[in-house]
């Protein structure tokens, strides 16, 4: 029986951290890969709590970032899911930034889709709720989620063929 179905802000949360002098690169702003980790993080928490158990990492697409992130700025990542597949979920992060100190607007500085698989406790994939798309934005990112997933898949294929008809793997 597949399970029940759950509404996308059920398991939507956000995960927050001031950046400090260990989080930077040689040109003293924020690593992006502090970044990637910070979104992993948050999309691994919502992923989890959809499926109602464990879930992996099976791809970050389209990790885009904004603006530089500097030392004392307190980011906050916000994730939800977007799309659910059979066994996969596509989750989609929003980071911004704003003064550790000082009450100003927050700046948008990254967002990315990640692909999170759950899986049993026999370690394979396993099916996860249906996301249920509650408003007309996420409608939108459903309708959105589903065009990355097919252009994920044809690109997979395309790869494949590509190797079958004999051309070298790097
Ligand atoms: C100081 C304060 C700290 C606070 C801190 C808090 C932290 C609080 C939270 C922590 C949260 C951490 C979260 C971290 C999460 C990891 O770091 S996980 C570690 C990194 N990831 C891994 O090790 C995964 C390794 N890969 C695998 O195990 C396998 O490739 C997978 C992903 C399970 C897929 O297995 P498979 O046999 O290829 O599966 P297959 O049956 O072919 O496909 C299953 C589904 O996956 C999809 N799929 C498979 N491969 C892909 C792909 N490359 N792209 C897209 N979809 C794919 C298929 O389309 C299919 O989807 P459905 O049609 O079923 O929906």
């Amino acid at each position: 029986m597949s399970p029940e179905g759950r509404p996308t802000s059920a398991a939507q949360t956000s995960l927050s951290r001031i950046m400090t002098a260990l989080d930077t690169n040689l040109l003293g702003t924020v690593h992006g890969g502090v970044i990637m980790k910070l979104v992993d993080d948050v999309a691994g928490a919502v992923a989890q709590r959809h499926a109602g158990g464990p879930a992996v990492t099976a791809s970050m697409d389209e990790m885009t970032f904004l603006e530089p992130v500097h030392v004392g700025n307190l980011v906050h990542a916000h994730a939800r899911v977007n799309w659910t597949g059979r066994t996969s979920m596509e989750v989609g992060v929003r980071v911004v930034a704003e003064p550790w100190n000082e009450v100003k607007p927050p700046t948008p500085v990254a967002a990315a889709y990640l692909v999170f698989v759950a899986l049993g406790p026999d370690g394979k994939p396993r099916e996860v709720p249906p996301v249920l798309p509650e408003t007309d934005e996420d409608r939108r990112r459903f309708a959105e989620a589903e065009i990355r997933r097919t252009h994920r898949l044809a690109r997979r294929e395309a790869i494949l063929r590509s190797r079958e008809q004999g051309h070298a793997e790097v």
